[in-house]
């Protein structure tokens, strides 16, 4: 399902934090949104999955204006895990990943056997099989992560919003997630902190800087050492990985000089 940003523009607290976005992502498409800390890429993200009405301008899902629609009917077709996703209640993961068929669900009726496949194979995509019975409040960060991940999948949604989804995952399960996205056949707008991953994910990468777009375009392009120095204000090194042919980023800690190199 197509996704578009026409001319969004938000203001908050008396600023512009996020100035004239326009983006068109493709039925499919994964999109990763990058940008320094501040730079709108949650804000953005929140006028996708209608926790936001844009000041001005319009988002488009499958060409409905998400502003026009209600949250219910936005979940249907778009889910979201965000920065914010957490619950101290006392449920169990399979509890919390069955509250995405929510938005799908009228009056009291139950799960049907499909819907409860469904929840087991986004348990499954998100390696949650083994503490599916476990309470939500005693896992860890990642384990936590992966639940909200789950509960999104389960939503069956067209469309798929993740904000930083990688947050408190180890390698493995950072490298399961990005992959599964690749593959999943949803499009997918994704704010990444690490490039490479945003690299080896995206079709397309977004970059913003001060609420504004600079660069959308195919990684190798996006993600090209001028532009990470002017607007992450970082010295980087660009390389080719040498199994996948991905653009790669590399930066070098500046070191505090020797005292050999101080004196010579
Ligand atoms: N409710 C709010 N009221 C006022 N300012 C806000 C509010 N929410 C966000 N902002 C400001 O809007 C700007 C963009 O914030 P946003 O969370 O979209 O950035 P981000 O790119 O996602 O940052 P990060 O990488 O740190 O997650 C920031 O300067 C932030 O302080």
């Amino acid at each position: 399902m197509r996704v578009e940003f026409d001319a969004v523009t938000v203001r908050m607290a008396g600023r512009t934090v996020v100035d004239r976005l326009t983006l068109d992502v493709r039925s499919g498409e994964v999109v990763g949104l990058v940008g320094p800390n501040g730079s709108g890429k949650s804000t953005a993200l929140r006028c996708l999955f209608g926790a936001l009405r844009p000041t001005s301008g319009v988002v488009r899902v499958g060409g409905a204006d998400v502003a026009s629609v209600s949250l219910r009917d936005n979940a249907r077709r778009v889910a979201a895990l965000t920065q914010e996703s957490r619950t101290e209640l006392d449920f169990t993961v399979r509890e919390i990943v069955e509250l995405g068929r929510y938005p799908h669900l009228r009056g009291n009726r139950r799960l049907t056997a499909r819907e409860t496949e469904v929840c087991k194979d986004a348990l499954r995509a998100m390696d949650l099989l083994a503490l599916t019975e476990r309470s939500v409040v005693g896992l860890s960060g990642g384990e936590r992560q992966r639940v909200f991940l789950a509960r999104a999948l389960a939503q069956e949604p067209e469309v798929l919003v993740l904000d930083e989804p990688t947050n408190h995952l180890d390698v493995r399960h950072q490298i399961a997630l990005l992959s599964y996205l690749r593959g999943c056949g949803r499009t997918v707008v994704v704010a990444l902190h690490d490039l490479n991953l945003a690299a080896a994910t995206c079709d397309r990468v977004a970059v913003l800087g001060d609420g504004m777009l600079r660069e959308f375009a195919e990684p190798g392009l996006a993600l090209r050492t001028e532009l990470i120095r002017t607007v992450f204000g970082v010295e980087a090194t660009s390389i080719t990985h040498p199994a996948t042919g991905d653009p790669q980023v590399l930066y070098a800690l500046s070191r505090p000089s020797t005292s050999e190199e101080a004196t010579s």
